[in-house]
């Protein structure tokens, strides 16, 4: 049976890779994506299992150990981190995977699994990025601030990626996204 391909999309904290992603999931149903484990607290709404399984830092530590992360980073204080098993029994089962992670996240993948086919989603200015994660209105200033100071060298790493999609207008760059995904997959 033909395996399914990996696919990591990163790009700064606010730049739509989840609007992103939840509209492509909505016209793409045979796609899988993958839910990180996460230190983080739960914001309005988030349910365990759904966005993020909420872990302490403890079990994060020992799922490191245990080797069940597929890659992980620390991101604006917490720790992120992809679990292995679902990831390979899709991939095996012939179903794509997407990954929505940051960019140290996506950098390990690239050294072990560098068939994985890699997006990188830009906001179109600094400006607009901030607007968007204040207009979110789901993190703390300090949260803001420190997302912000992470975005211009994530933004210089686009070159690292096989595919860059400037998400401005989100119509165009989710067309954009769908034909970069399935001329390639
Ligand atoms: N093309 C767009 N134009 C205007 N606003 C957008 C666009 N794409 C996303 N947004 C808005 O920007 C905000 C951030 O989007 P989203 O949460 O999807 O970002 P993200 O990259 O997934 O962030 P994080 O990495 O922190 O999870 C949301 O309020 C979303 O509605
Ligand atoms: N390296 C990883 N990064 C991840 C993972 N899951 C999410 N993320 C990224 O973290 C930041 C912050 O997310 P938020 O939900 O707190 O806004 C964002 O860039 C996510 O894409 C992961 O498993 N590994």
């Amino acid at each position: 049976m033909k395996k399914g391909r990996l696919i990591v999309m990163t790009g700064p904290s606010g730049v739509g890779k989840g609007t992103l992603v939840r509209s492509l999931l909505k016209d793409h149903p045979e796609l899988h994506l993958s839910v990180s484990v996460t230190t983080r607290s739960p914001r309005e709404g988030e349910i365990h299992g759904q966005e993020y399984y909420f872990v302490d830092r403890v079990h994060f530590q020992n799922m490191i150990e245990a080797g069940e992360l597929l890659e992980w980073a620390e991101f604006a204080g917490n720790c992120y981190g992809t679990p292995l098993i679902a990831v390979k029994e899709k991939i095996e089962a012939g179903i794509s995977v997407l990954l929505e992670i940051e960019l140290e996240g996506a950098r390990q993948i690239r050294s072990t699994f560098p068939s994985a086919l890699r997006i990188f989603i830009m906001p179109p200015s600094i400006d607009e990025l901030e607007r968007r994660l204040r207009g979110r209105g789901q993190d703390s200033e300090d949260a803001i601030r420190r997302r912000l100071m992470r975005a211009r060298s994530e933004m210089d790493a686009a070159n690292e990626f096989d595919f860059e999609v400037i998400n401005d207008d989100l119509d165009f760059a989710l067309k954009r996204l769908e034909s970069v995904l399935y001329s390639a997959v």
